[in-house]
């Protein structure tokens, strides 16, 4: 049993070298939120009676305590026992506090995870000994090697009878480059190897360097709302101090903030009269909007702040839109009210009111990702009971138009029915680094995914024998549609895939219309590569014949590029008489299938003089599955 840590340290009076600021990045589900548990029980700061499992991942003490404590950001004393590596460091038994920061730890937000890697010196990098590295593994490695963090291999599960620790750790040794024995191996389940780990982390990681007497200046990691307090703000402090009552500066805005209530987190918030170098915690300032605290800003104080903010800061710039509209146009005003008050919330969403000839009143939205779309779109469909479609998701297209004045700004297109007619010189598109990781098996097939998708190899590597990593630049939009899906099925779901941003190339891309009997269905418009739009046509013409029901007249649908029909479908007419199966005089019987007529007409949305269900829209506006559990935190 762990000897109970005597003399800890309080908050604001903490020496930074007794401090280490580290975080665990791992694959989703290798076993992060247990392996957190198994420390917050082992420190002690959490007792064996109340601890349960994902302690972290809570919501009912949140609504005690009117305040957020999802983000992760824990602060631990531990007393490594005097043998152990940690406890070689001192000749008596000594008291560190460990911050433990959480990250966000998905691609489409990798600006604020690289941001909050930054306030850690060290990370855990944690990987299941039976799955072995993954693709989010590599990608929050290189994350955290591109942060100058010491990472701490780590494998996980190792109670599991399938766990083959030797093999993985051979892998990991080999893209960290370190030695094999140097992996450390825990059960976050039964808690074997945790204490050990913890050790490690004090011998390995270094203290925080800060300086005291300087002007303060913190960084922000996390930024949360709560109904009952306002926003609250994760900070990182590097130089100085941070005071209760203290005038506050958000360096990249100039907004000036009192601050109501500053603490750390153990693992219930703990009021502090101050927070000092390399120590972590939360800062209270009553303002009631994320966008004012935002992740990767630095915060100093009003009078003799700092000059120098820690590191640029960056506006989260959306990659991914797409038009949310409420099934019930009645819904409206509810569906402002929501993304109004999701915003709040999430820094990153971006919204402005669109009008659509098919789908009436809704919302152009901006995502960081198809994550984060999706996030949004079934917070809102939750949260605030809203039924809502979402059109097919598009990426931001830069367009230069013929002649246009070299120095004048190119338009960026978000929404395909906003596509310039005129003579078009050139149209970029958004390219992405995507990394793959799969059993080597797989390579012929992803290799052909890749090329039909316009991928571009930029390396393969393998692993170990039967795994390789495939990287490969691929236009955003073909990953936005269906890649992850066919990846997953073509791998018989054992590729995962992580990709990132890296700039912009020109493509022959055109707009493809829909239309309804002879009108242009804007919901339906899509840029698409030139070679891929006569599917892209042939393909929604299709579905939309199936989908719509035959009316009255003949309903030709046609897909054009501009003026040139490149696919044609009709729906033959008829006419649908309700009555004409019910003979003789009940009156009421004939007024109530009357009455169920006019029902489901109340469904349908009017396109031109054609009646379109709503069904057909959501039908044909499906993207396939979500690129879901390559995600979540
Ligand atoms: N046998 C065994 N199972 C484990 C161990 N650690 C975690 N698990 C299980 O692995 C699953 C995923 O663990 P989590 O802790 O939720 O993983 P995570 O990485 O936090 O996952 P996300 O929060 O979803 O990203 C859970 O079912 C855990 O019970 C371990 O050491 N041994």
């Amino acid at each position: 049993m762990p000897v109970g840590p005597t003399n800890v340290p309080q908050p604001g009076r903490t020496d930074p070298s007794l401090i280490r600021n580290f975080c665990i990045i791992a694959h989703i589900d290798h076993g992060k939120s247990t392996l957190a548990d198994r420390m917050l029980q082992i420190t002690g700061v959490v007792d064996d009676r109340s601890m349960r499992a994902q302690y972290l991942d809570r919501m009912d003490i949140e609504r005690e305590r009117g305040i957020t404590i999802k983000s992760q950001a824990v602060r631990l004393p531990f007393q490594p026992a005097l043998d152990s590596p940690g406890g070689l460091l001192s000749d008596e038994p000594t008291t560190y506090i460990l911050n433990m920061i959480d990250t966000p730890g998905h691609v489409d937000f990798t600006y604020e995870v690289s941001r909050s890697l930054e306030a850690c010196e060290g990370a855990v990098l944690l990987v299941d000994a039976a799955q072995g590295i993954e693709a989010q593994t590599l990608a929050n490695l290189y994350l955290a090697l591109n942060a100058d963090l010491h990472i701490v291999p780590v494998l996980n599960k190792i109670d599991l009878p399938g766990a083959m620790p030797d093999k993985y750790a051979a892998e990991l040794a080999h893209i960290i480059g370190c030695k094999p024995e140097d992996v450390l191996r825990v059960s976050a389940k039964t808690g074997e190897g945790v204490e050990a780990l913890l050790s490690e982390i004090v011998a390995q990681i270094e203290p925080p360097k800060g300086v005291k007497d300087a002007p303060p200046r913190a960084l922000i990691f996390d930024s949360v709302y709560d109904t009952y307090r306002g926003v609250v703000t994760y900070v990182r402090v590097v130089d100085g101090e941070l005071k209760h009552r203290d005038r506050i500066k958000m360096m990249s805005t100039g907004a000036v903030h009192e601050m109501l209530e500053v603490g750390v987190i153990s693992p219930e918030p703990m009021k502090a009269p101050f927070i000092g170098v390399g120590e972590v915690g939360y800062l209270i300032t009553g303002v009631k909007d994320v966008r004012q605290s935002r992740v990767g800003d630095t915060v100093t104080s009003q009078v003799h702040g700092s000059e120098e903010p820690l590191g640029g800061y960056k506006h989260p710039q959306p990659m991914v839109y797409s038009g949310l509209f409420p099934i019930d146009g009645d819904d409206y005003p509810t569906l402002r009210d929501a993304l109004d008050r999701l915003q709040l919330n999430d820094a990153a969403l971006q919204y402005e009111p669109e009008t659509s000839g098919a789908l009436g009143f809704g919302f152009r939205c901006g995502f960081l990702g198809l994550l984060h779309m999706e996030i949004v779109r079934e917070r809102l469909e939750r949260e605030f009971d809203l039924d809502l479609i979402s059109t097919a998701p598009n990426v931001v297209y830069r367009v230069v138009m013929d002649g246009a004045d070299p120095d004048a700004p190119t338009a960026m297109v978000t929404n395909p029915s906003e596509f310039p007619n005129g003579k078009i010189a050139e149209i970029y598109e958004p390219v992405v680094r995507a990394t793959i990781l799969s059993p080597s098996d797989y390579i012929g097939v992803i290799m052909e995914l890749c090329q039909t998708k316009r991928g571009n190899l930029q390396g393969m590597e393998y692993l170990s024998e039967d795994r390789v990593e495939l990287r490969y630049t691929l236009p955003l939009a073909e990953i936005v549609f269906d890649f992850f899906d066919q990846l997953k099925s073509k791998t018989k779901g054992y590729a995962s895939l992580d990709y990132e941003p890296t700039g912009e190339q020109a493509a022959d891309l055109v707009k493809v219309d829909i239309l309804l009997h002879g009108e242009a269905v804007d919901a339906f418009s899509a840029i698409v590569h030139r070679d891929n739009a006569y599917s892209y046509g042939v393909a929604l013409a299709g579905k939309l014949k199936e989908l719509i029901p035959r009316q009255q007249f003949e309903v030709p649908i046609q897909a054009a590029i501009g003026s040139r029909v490149i696919a044609r479908e009709s729906i033959r007419a008829i006419r649908k008489d309700v009555l004409a199966k019910c003979y003789g005089g009940d009156i009421t019987r004939k007024r109530k299938l009357l009455e169920k007529q006019k029902e489901g007409k109340k469904r349908m949305k009017m396109v031109g003089r054609v009646e379109v269900p709503q069904e057909a829209f959501i039908a044909a506006l499906k993207t396939g599955e979500s690129p879901g559990d390559k995600a979540k935190k």
